[in-house]
């Protein structure tokens, strides 16, 4: 089995409702994403998938966050989800899932790390 892993970061602001303290105040981070696949055979280049094209798609993706406030953005903030690392990172797995796994026959998406700093980040993943 090989496990592929690309990383792409944008800027974005949020606000945690409900949260008792002072990530419930606007402010932003630089937030980082990590995907990773994977997958059993190489193709003739010794690939699983190439880079890029994971990355095209997450970049594709996350173009949609960048330099944005994003409670604002569909199914985040009032009358979605709070816009937390947890709910970013299942709302990417589950729109990159299908794409990435396109991408190639016998690729799955592994997991979706997002960092909102350094020292901190989630993860979702599902067993398959
Ligand atoms: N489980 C989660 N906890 C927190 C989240 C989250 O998404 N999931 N988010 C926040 C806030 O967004 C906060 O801005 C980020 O917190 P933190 O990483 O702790 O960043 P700080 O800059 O506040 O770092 P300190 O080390 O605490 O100074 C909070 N919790
Ligand atoms: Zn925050």
């Amino acid at each position: 089995m090989y496990e592929l892993t690309v990383s792409k970061s944008f800027s974005a602001a949020h606000i945690l409702c409900g949260y008792p303290g002072d990530c419930a105040r606007l402010h932003g981070h630089t937030w980082t994403v990590q995907v990773k696949v994977k997958g059993e055979e190489l193709d003739n280049l010794g690939m699983l998938v190439d880079f890029k094209a994971i990355k095209k798609e997450l970049m594709n993706l996350i173009d949609q966050f960048d330099h944005r406030f994003i409670n604002d953005l569909d199914g985040f903030g009032d009358g979605g989800v709070n816009p937390t690392a947890e709910n970013l990172a299942f709302y990417i797995y589950r729109s990159l899932e299908k794409p990435v796994e396109a991408l190639r026959a016998g690729i799955r998406m592994k997991e979706v790390s997002v960092w909102e700093s350094p020292d901190a980040y989630a993860t979702y993943w599902e067993d398959k």
